[in-house]
């Protein structure tokens, strides 16, 4: 098949190259030509596992190119897929004026009578598939298309993976022609395929956004209880997810969800019950233990240090929301060296492919390190705050070597508490033992 993918992020980027690879002519197209030229030049603008490669053999077999230049794609092709953004605004709403943009343009393609397929991929409010619809409609009345809902579930820093083993893919289109042909785009990758309306996909994508924010923010609420009582937050996850119907995945309590989805989705799919007049209680409550959460790593550092912390020099390692990304949007770092910043820390700071965009986001003084140790020399205190490997290949006795105090605090809960006590660390996680 003949695809436009519009937008080269995260996801656009990834799911245009992956529909090369499964054989279809794939034409991706982005509004910056600085970004446009270095994917013509091989270069791939966002850190992702398996991608640069993905990219070059399906650029070599012909399947794959890169432009500026929406109108001639979409008119070439039988199914167009937008993957822009879909930043939060002021009000918590998803701000769709990249969509709205893509969709006027696309309707300004469409003046043939081919049939074409529009596939809405970026993560949009209820009834997107409609306007979208109508924006083409008021450019070409007589435009054959189908305006569908396509919701994206990769993770970035296991994006090409997630691509190609998706739990499931979603098709929202009342048309039964338009379900046929996203069926056997899709079909290669799984067997899971559900197909229901638009407003239902659109609303998929948001529950399972919150959903997922909802099961963080519990189980950081459950870590910071155990903080007063001395239970383990580790063990009552082990032992809460060994319940078949909760299940052990996505129970790990730390810093709080961070990333360019959870924050912003949660708050766009609460600014839909608000506008309704129905008042989210449940998403409320997830946002608000989200908001404060990065922060109680500092609130150890005051307990560990008698709220004397002024002065002190301390070690962040890992500065992405999570590891394997180069993605800084909403990072909990940000959060956490503001804050010790405020308090007069210095700050030195390690991660291994992030360090450029956040230099772009921080101000101040900052040491950016050359590697984990580095960022530990002379440190009163280390936090862990993203689990990168390169991080978590410290250890306490050569951490005690080089640095002025043994301080650890685990954001992710990721080292042996053990190991560093024994080791003669004052060691905290977050609601550890
Ligand atoms: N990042 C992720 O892991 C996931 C993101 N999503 C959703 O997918 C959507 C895209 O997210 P990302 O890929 O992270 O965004 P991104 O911000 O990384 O990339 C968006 C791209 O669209 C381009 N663009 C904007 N307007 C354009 C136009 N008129 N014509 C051509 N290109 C245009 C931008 O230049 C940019 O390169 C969002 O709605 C997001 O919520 C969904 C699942 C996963
Ligand atoms: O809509 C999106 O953009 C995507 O959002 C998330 O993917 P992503 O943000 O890339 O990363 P996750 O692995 O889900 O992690 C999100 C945040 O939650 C945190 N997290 C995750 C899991 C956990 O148990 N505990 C926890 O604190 C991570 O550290 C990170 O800050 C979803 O997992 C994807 O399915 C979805 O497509």
């Amino acid at each position: 098949m003949k695809l436009t993918v519009v937008g080269t992020g995260y996801v656009g980027l990834v799911s245009g190259t992956s529909f090369a690879e499964l054989g279809n002519d794939v034409i991706c197209v982005d509004k910056i030509p600085e970004k446009v030229d270095r994917l013509n030049n091989g270069e791939i603008p966002i850190y992702e596992p398996g991608l640069k490669e993905l990219v070059d053999a399906n650029r070599a077999a012909g399947r794959l190119q890169f432009t500026t230049e929406l109108q001639p794609a979409v008119r070439a092709s039988d199914i167009v897929i937008i993957a822009v953004g879909t930043p939060e605004s002021e009000t918590g709403a998803a701000n769709m004026s990249y969509v709205y943009g893509v969709a006027d343009e696309i309707g300004e393609a469409v003046n043939d009578d081919k049939f074409r397929v529009v596939v809405n991929k970026s993560t949009v409010p209820v009834g997107t598939a409609d306007r979208v619809r109508s924006l083409i409609a008021d450019k070409n009345p007589d435009a054959k298309i189908e305006v569908c809902s396509v919701p994206e579930f990769l993770r970035e820093g296991s994006a090409v993976k997630d691509t190609f083993n998706p739990d499931r893919v979603i098709i929202g289109t009342n048309s039964d022609k338009a379900a046929e042909i996203l069926t056997e785009l899709h079909q290669p990758l799984t067997d899971n395929i559900v197909v229901t309306d638009p407003r239902s996909s659109e609303m998929i994508k948001y529950s399972s956004n919150a959903f997922l924010a909802t099961k963080i923010s519990f189980v950081n609420e459950v870590a910071n209880i155990c903080d007063y009582y001395g239970a383990d937050i580790n063990a009552v996850t082990r032992g809460m997810g060994m319940d078949n119907r909760i299940g052990p995945k996505f129970l790990n309590a730390g810093i709080g969800y961070g990333g360019s989805c959870f924050p912003k989705d949660v708050k766009a799919i609460k600014h839909l019950a608000e506008v309704k007049g129905y008042y989210p209680q449940l998403l409320q409550a997830v946002n608000d233990v989200n908001e404060k959460q990065s922060l109680r790593m500092v609130d150890h550092l005051n307990v560990i240090f008698n709220e004397d912390i002024r002065n002190i020099t301390v070690a962040l390692l890992g500065l992405a929301f999570k590891p394997n990304t180069d993605d800084m949007r909403e990072a909990p770092s940000l959060k956490i060296i503001r804050s010790l910043q405020e308090y007069g820390v210095k700050v030195r700071a390690f991660d291994p492919v992030a360090e450029d965009n956040a230099r772009q986001l921080l101000e101040g003084d900052v040491y950016y390190a050359e590697n984990a140790l580095d960022a530990c020399e002379g440190a009163d205190a280390a936090m862990l705050v993203t689990e990168w490997e390169e991080c978590l290949q410290v250890t306490p006795e050569k951490l005690k070597s080089i640095m002025k105090k043994p301080v650890m605090i685990d954001g992710r809960n990721a080292f042996k508490a053990k190991e560093f006590k024994e080791a003669g660390f004052i060691y905290h996680g977050i609601g550890r033992k």
